[in-house]
C-alpha cells in the first residue's frame, strides 16, 4: 500500500527526468515484486477452488471464468485496484487530496475550500464526537409554540446537540464515523452545519470561522508531515467527560515523520 502515494518528485519536473531516481526506482520494483507474490498465491487460490467445483461468487471468479479475453497481469492489476481503493484510510484519503490540491507545499487557509474531504472529517468529527454537546441554557422572555410545544415565559431550555446529532431521522448510521455522508450528493455542503457544533441563531460561536480555518490547516499540516497510527486497542477508548467534551482517557498516537 505504501507504494501507492510514494511519488517520484521527478514527475513534477519532467525535463529533469534524466537524472537517476535509484532508491525511487529499487523501493518501486521491490514492492511490485511483494505485490505480484501476494496477487499470484491470491489469484492461484481462486483457481484451484474454482477447478474443485466450490461455488465462489466474486470479483475475481468473474474475471477469471467469464472475462476470458484478460491477460493474467490484466486480472492482477484490476484485482489489485480494487483491493488498493478499498483499503485507502482516512489518512491515506486526506493525504491524497492534499497532494493533488497542494502539490508539495504547505496547506494554507486558501486551500481548504478546495479541500472538500479534509472539511467532511471536520464535521463528521464534531457531529460524532460534540464539543459542546448542550447549546448553553436560553431564557425564554415570552410565551412561545415552537415545534408544537408551547413553552412558557420564563422557561430555560437547553438545546442537546449530542441527541440531534445521534438522531436516526436525520442520519443515516449515526453511530458510525463516516466523513462520507457529506460527499454524498445528497448532502448539500450546508448540511455540515446541520450538527450545530458552533451553536446556532443570536449567540452563535462567534469564532467558529477561525476554528474552522486554524483546526483544518493543523489537521492537513499533521497529516502532510506525519504517518499517525494508534496503540493497539486505543480505537475502543472514544468515551469523553465534560460540559465541553474532553477525553476521558488519553489517546496515545504512533508518529512517524514522512519520507
Ligand atoms: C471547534 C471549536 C469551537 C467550537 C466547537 C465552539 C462552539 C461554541 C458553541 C457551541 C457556542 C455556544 C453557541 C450558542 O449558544 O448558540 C460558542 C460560543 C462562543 N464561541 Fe465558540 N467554539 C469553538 C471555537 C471558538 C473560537 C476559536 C473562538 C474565538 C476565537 C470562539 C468564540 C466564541 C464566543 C465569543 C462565543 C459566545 C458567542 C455569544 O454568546 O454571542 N469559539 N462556541
Amino acid at each position: 500500500m505504501a507504494g501507492i502515494i510514494e511519488v517520484d518528485w521527478r514527475d513534477f519536473f519532467p525535463y529533469l527526468k534524466w537524472i537517476p531516481n535509484k532508491a525511487f526506482e529499487m523501493s518501486i520494483q521491490q514492492k511490485l515484486f511483494k505485490m505480484m507474490a501476494v496477487m499470484n498465491a491470491l489469484i492461484k487460490e481462486q483457481i484451484k477452488r474454482i477447478d474443485s467445483g466450490e461455488e465462489v461468487n466474486c470479483y475475481l471468479s468473474y474475471l477469471l471464468s467469464e472475462a476470458k479475453t484478460l491477460t493474467k497481469e490484466q486480472i492482477t492489476m484490476l484485482v489489485w485496484e480494487t483491493i488498493a481503493e478499498s483499503a485507502d484510510t482516512t489518512l491515506d484519503r486526506l493525504y491524497d487530496e492534499m497532494r493533488k490540491v497542494c502539490g508539495c507545499n504547505k496547506v494554507k487557509e486558501e486551500n481548504l475550500s478546495q479541500l472538500r474531504y479534509l472539511d467532511a472529517v471536520f464535521h463528521e468529527t464534531l457531529r460524532k464526537h460534540s464539543p459542546t454537546p448542550l447549546v448553553p441554557l436560553r431564557r425564554v422572555h415570552e410565551n412561545t409554540q415552537i415545534g408544537g410545544y408551547y413553552i412558557p415565559a420564563g422557561s430555560e431550555i437547553a438545546v442537546n446537540i449530542y441527541g440531534r446529532n445521534m438522531y436516526k431521522n436525520h442520519w443515516d448510521n449515526p453511530e458510525e464515523w463516516n466523513p462520507d455522508r457529506f460527499m454524498d450528493e445528497k448532502y448539500d455542503p450546508l448540511d455540515m452545519y446541520k450538527t450545530m457544533a458552533f451553536g446556532a441563531g443570536k449567540s452563535a460561536c462567534a469564532g467558529s470561522l477561525q476554528a474552522i480555518f486554524l483546526i483544518c490547516v493543523t489537521i492537513g499540516r499533521l497529516v502532510q508531515e506525519f504517518e499517525w497510527r494508534l496503540n493497539d486497542g486505543e480505537e475502543e477508548k472514544v468515551d469523553t467527560v465534560g460540559l465541553t467534551s474532553q477525553e476521558l482517557h488519553p489517546l496515545f498516537a504512533i508518529l512517524k515523520p514522512r519520507e
